[in-house]
């Protein structure tokens, strides 16, 4: 469709056929960073960032947030290059760049090496070397551990892997501390809990899409019922995970009532999905694990105002 209107400007101009041909280009680009991902990675990192103790100049923060968008924009670009064989055969990827064949594998690769260098070298230079360890980990964690190693042997691929997704708020922390922080764990803990409920529920009812892939997704090898059974253990472990910051004094009160009633909303779908047949349970799960981490953060920062006064008081000392 697009190629088709992209060559009916070609016959009238050539100056507009290059220039809806590089708009093409720069959304294409824009898509290997996995963007919809990518918004909820970076406001994470951004909670950490304005949950640590210290102070840290806004503009510093700026470019804290700006390298953890940047790399997480990177390593889904290394995800898509090494993934492109399955994501064309699965339907939810197959409409992804390099599977349709507008971007060359080596251009997404070579796109996810450059944007990773770049992320981390300027986490190193603008902020610290503690915060541009970590965004380099977490780099090599999601693209090398989770897509390369893990993804396509064990079904067990996203619970170990899901530590990439859960570094970004320790790296924003670090940002601030300029160290890899003990009393930043718990924002880890808690993306770290999350993520096989929230990765099982969509694989719950995209399981034909892995088996044809050929991806060793919990579904696919222990079957739907055990996987619901173990998504509803995660679930009700989650809960004091997500309580904790509020024992350790990270979070206060209005973050605990939030996180009782998010946590109660988890596991009542949690436990719709093991009791159902019908898949709509599992989407809804799914769609409510976005709600769920994103509201956690939110209140998480609304509830630590000293955070908004460090932000002014790194301003003043600049
Ligand atoms: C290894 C851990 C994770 C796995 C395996 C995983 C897997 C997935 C998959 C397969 C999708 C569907 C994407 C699509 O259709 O394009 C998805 C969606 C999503 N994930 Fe995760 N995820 C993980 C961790 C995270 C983390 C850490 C976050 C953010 C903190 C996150 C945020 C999202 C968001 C916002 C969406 C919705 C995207 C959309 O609307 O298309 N995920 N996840
Ligand atoms: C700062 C930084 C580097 C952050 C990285 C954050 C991170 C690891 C997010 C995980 C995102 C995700 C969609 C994983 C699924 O990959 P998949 O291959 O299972 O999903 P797919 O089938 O949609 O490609």
């Amino acid at each position: 469709m697009r190629r088709n209107a992209l060559h009916n400007v070609h016959d009238k101009s050539d100056l507009a056929a290059e220039m809806v041909a590089a708009g093409a280009r720069v959304g294409d680009f824009w898509a290997l960073m996995k963007p919809r991902v990518m918004s909820l990675v970076v406001f994470s990192g951004f909670a950490g960032l304005y949950v640590a103790p210290g102070e840290i100049h806004p503009l510093i923060a700026a470019v804290a947030v700006l390298c953890i968008a940047v790399a997480a924009g990177a390593s889904g670009a290394m995800n898509m290059w090494y993934d492109r064989d399955i994501d064309g055969i699965m339907s939810r990827t197959c409409g992804r760049p390099i599977p349709k064949g507008y971007v060359a594998p080596e251009q997404a690769l070579a796109f996810g090496l450059a944007l990773s260098a770049f992320s981390v070298m300027l986490m190193g230079l603008a902020v610290n070397v503690a915060a541009a360890a970590l965004l380099a980990f977490t780099i090599f964690f999601y693209v090398v551990v989770y897509t390369i190693w893990l993804k396509r042997r064990t079904p067990q691929n996203i619970v170990i892997g899901g530590a990439a997704g859960a570094f970004p708020p320790m790296i924003g922390w670090a940002a601030v501390t300029g160290s890899i922080d003990w009393a930043s764990l718990p924002l880890f803990a808690l993306i770290f809990m999350w993520t096989p409920p929230h990765f099982w529920a969509l694989a719950l009812w995209r399981n034909p899409d892995y088996m044809r892939a050929g991806v060793p997704m919990m579904p696919v090898v222990a079957g739907m019922e055990s996987t619901k059974k173990q998504m509803l253990l995660y679930t009700v472990l989650l809960a004091p995970v997500a309580l904790a910051p509020v024992f350790l004094g990270v979070a206060g009160w209005v973050y605990g009532a939030t996180a009782i009633v998010l946590n109660a909303g988890f596991i009542y779908r949690a436990w719709r999905v093991l009791r159902s047949d019908d898949l709509v349970w599992a989407k809804k799960m799914f769609g409510f694990s976005l709600v769920y981490l994103f509201l956690h953060f939110l209140v998480l920062m609304l509830d630590r105002a000293p955070g908004l006064v460090s932000l002014v008081r790194g301003t003043l000392a600049w």
